[in-house]
């Protein structure tokens, strides 16, 4: 949907932001930027919608390049969300959704009736409609702009650190939401942020930008939190990159076998065959809750249940909440090492990780395998 082709942006004060960057961004799928203030994240995504032009090389987008494209027209066409919203401040917000199709000619009438509905969709009530930006709290006015920019039904959405600007919970939240509205109106997104967490949790594939505008690597979070291209990399993705790849791995594979019986601990159920707790021969008073988990729970989640029960063991629920089974520890270990194989097959050898920007040996561009099945999706 949107492809780089050895772009280079100097400013006039002799600044380069983008540096040479060849770079695919796949329709329906969630692109992030990520790296260090001020390795070109912004400007790579303006460059996109033409606030900012390239000094040299190609953008298209769906197969057209974006310098034969009227900007104002091209920009109408391209859903963008900042931090802080950028709000109309006199404007209420039913008026802010509805600027772009204003701009298109809908019709006002026509146009406030797609903004209410959009209200609804990003989950906000719609008496939020009537009021002005500076009367909703930073989370709501953030899904405000997400609905602006969603209002004339783009197929590329831009986010430049949409979340920034809010407290951790309401940025999970708003995470959650932005999840569940790709799973329905699969947009091309490209999301640029500071946060490797937030990157791992929404992208599909995730580009790191390293100062000087450019590319280090380019690649599902699976294969990038196995296999970081260098030291770069593997700094910016942080001490915790095993935990964080464990995070993307699901339960669904990992064997389970019948809780235990006539040992030291026993699994309590309740009347609908759901676990409880964990209790000791000794009595009720050893009891220690269990937090039961579905397939879709992550290997991580596994790993922090199995090391807070006696028995090291995890109760696993279907989607009733009654119990299936037990996994061990060992079992869980078993599956976090063959997904971190599974990260590295997916790279190749030593050298070959930044195949999806350079080419393969050939020159040729190479593919990359899909990524192991993974929780992100579930929230
Ligand atoms: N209009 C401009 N004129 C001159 N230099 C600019 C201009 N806009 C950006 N730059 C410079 O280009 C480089 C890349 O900036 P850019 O905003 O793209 O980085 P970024 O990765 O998005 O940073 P941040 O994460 O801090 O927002 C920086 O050195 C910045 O100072």
């Amino acid at each position: 949907m949107i492809q780089f082709d050895t772009v280079h942006k100097r400013f006039p004060n002799g600044t380069t932001a983008v540096d040479d960057l060849t770079l695919e961004m796949p329709e329906g799928g969630v692109t992030v930027l990520v790296g260090s203030s001020g390795c070109g994240k912004t400007t790579t995504l303006r460059m996109i919608n033409r606030m900012v032009d390239p000094t040299s090389g190609t953008i298209r987008v769906g197969g057209k390049d974006v310098l034969e494209q009227d900007a104002a027209e091209l920009r109408r066409s391209i859903g963008y969300v900042i931090q802080q919203s950028g709000l109309f401040p006199h404007r209420t917000v039913l008026d802010n959704i509805a600027t772009v199709p204003l701009l298109l000619g809908w019709g006002r009438k026509k146009a406030r009736a797609r903004a209410a509905e959009l209200l609804d969709t990003v989950g906000l009530a719609a008496d939020a409609g009537k009021r002005y930006p500076h009367q909703l709290s930073g989370g709501q006015q953030q899904r405000v702009g997400v609905a602006r920019a969603l209002a004339a039904d783009p197929p590329v959405l831009l986010m430049d650190e949409p979340f920034g600007a809010v407290d951790p919970v309401v940025r999970t939240q708003l995470q959650d939401e932005l999840l569940r509205l790709q799973r329905e109106l699969n947009k091309t997104i490209v999301f640029v942020t500071h946060d490797i967490d937030e990157a791992v949790r929404l992208g599909d594939r995730i580009a790191v930008f390293r100062t000087g505008g450019h590319l280090v690597q380019c690649a599902s979070p699976a294969e990038l939190l196995a296999r970081p291209a260098d030291d770069f990399v593997a700094d910016f993705l942080g001490a915790e990159r095993g935990l964080k790849l464990l995070s993307l791995t699901t339960l669904a594979e990992v064997p389970q076998a019948p809780a235990p019986e006539g040992g030291a601990w026993t699994l309590r159920l309740d009347s609908a065959g759901a676990p409880v707790a964990w209790r000791h021969k000794d009595g009720a008073a050893t009891d220690v809750p269990v937090r039961p988990l579905r397939d879709t729970d992550s290997l991580l989640a596994a790993l922090n249940e199995s090391l807070s029960a006696p028995t090291g063991l995890v109760a696993r629920v279907d989607e009733t909440g009654s119990l299936t089974g037990v996994t061990s520890r060992e079992d869980i270990h078993d599956r976090a090492g063959a997904a971190h194989e599974r990260g590295r097959a997916v790279c190749g050898p030593v050298g070959t990780a930044r195949a999806t920007q350079d080419g393969g040996p050939d020159g040729e561009p190479t593919e990359t395998t899909p990524a192991p099945a993974t929780a992100k999706r579930t929230t």
